[in-house]
């Protein structure tokens, strides 16, 4: 669905995207993989039409979009605060973008209930942003996006804010909502258990250049990536934690 293509960014002296090359099919969510300053908000700009790469190709579905302008892409960017209308309710945040389709009351109450529904928000339709948790404003924000069936999601990571139990949640409904809705995404974290959780499809993104893996096993393994080091660390505090409740028990 998306292809890119030996595409590169330079601002003054730095390169900020090397000839980076990666595709990403229909119905996937790829987890990019990138600490600060490797290039990923440049590269979801270029992506969302907000910023012009200095040479390479985007093409969705085999059609070239950079002369496409932003509001004719279909392309969503999500990032870590959510842009709501402040004096609409969570019901209209929602419908906004089939308000101006011109699409039915009746059509818009069916689907707005329905999404809110499955974004957990069945109950918060009444209320102004201001009154939400942020979690809540960032699943108010989901539902905006999803209502209009975008291409491509775009998501720079949008839990940074959020604690981590909140953060762990939003994950979690995250996977189920792209997979009921087929979503095609990028989602850019620098927390590698995020991307395990979100991504059916991994990459990695370094000083501009994106490495993408065949497999779940070879993302965790590349040591560049520092997955396996951040699992063995859980790994060990668990196996610490095991050891000092079990010398509290005495042996039988
Ligand atoms: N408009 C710009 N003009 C000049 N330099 C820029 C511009 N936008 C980004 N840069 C530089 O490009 C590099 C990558 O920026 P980018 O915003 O893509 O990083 P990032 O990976 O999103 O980092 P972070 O997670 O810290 O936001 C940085 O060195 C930044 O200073």
């Amino acid at each position: 669905m998306l292809d890119v293509t030996s595409l590169s960014k330079q601002f003054g002296q730095t390169l900020v995207l090397n000839n980076l090359t990666f595709d990403l099919p229909a119905g996937q969510v790829m987890a990019v993989l990138g600490r600060s300053g490797c290039g990923k908000t440049t590269l979801l700009k270029i992506l969302a039409g907000l910023e012009t790469p200095d040479t390479g190709e985007v093409r969705m579905d085999g059609q070239s979009i950079l002369s496409v302008p932003p509001e004719l892409r279909q392309v969503v960017y999500l990032y870590q605060e959510p842009l709501l209308f402040p004096h609409l309710n969570v019901f209209e945040n929602v419908a906004f973008g089939l308000r101006i389709r011109k699409v039915t009351n009746e059509q818009v109450d069916h689907q707005v209930h329905e999404l809110l529904a499955d974004l957990e928000l069945s109950n918060q339709g009444k209320k102004q942003p201001s009154q939400l948790s942020g979690g809540q404003r960032q699943r108010v924000s989901f539902g905006r996006a999803l209502i209009i069936k975008p291409r491509l999601l775009l998501l720079d990571e949008p839990f940074g804010n959020l604690d981590a139990q909140t953060r762990a949640t939003m994950q979690n409904l995250f996977g189920r909502v792209a997979r009921q809705y087929q979503m095609t995404a990028l989602f850019v974290t620098h927390d590698s258990r995020e991307a395990l959780t979100v991504g059916t499809s991994f990459g990695y993104l370094d000083q501009g250049v994106m490495t993408s893996y065949e497999s779940v096993s070879d993302f965790v393994n590349d040591p560049r990536t520092g997955v396996h080091a951040e699992l063995a660390f859980w790994e060990s505090v668990q196996l610490r934690g095991q050891k000092a409740v079990s010398s509290r028990i005495p042996l039988p």
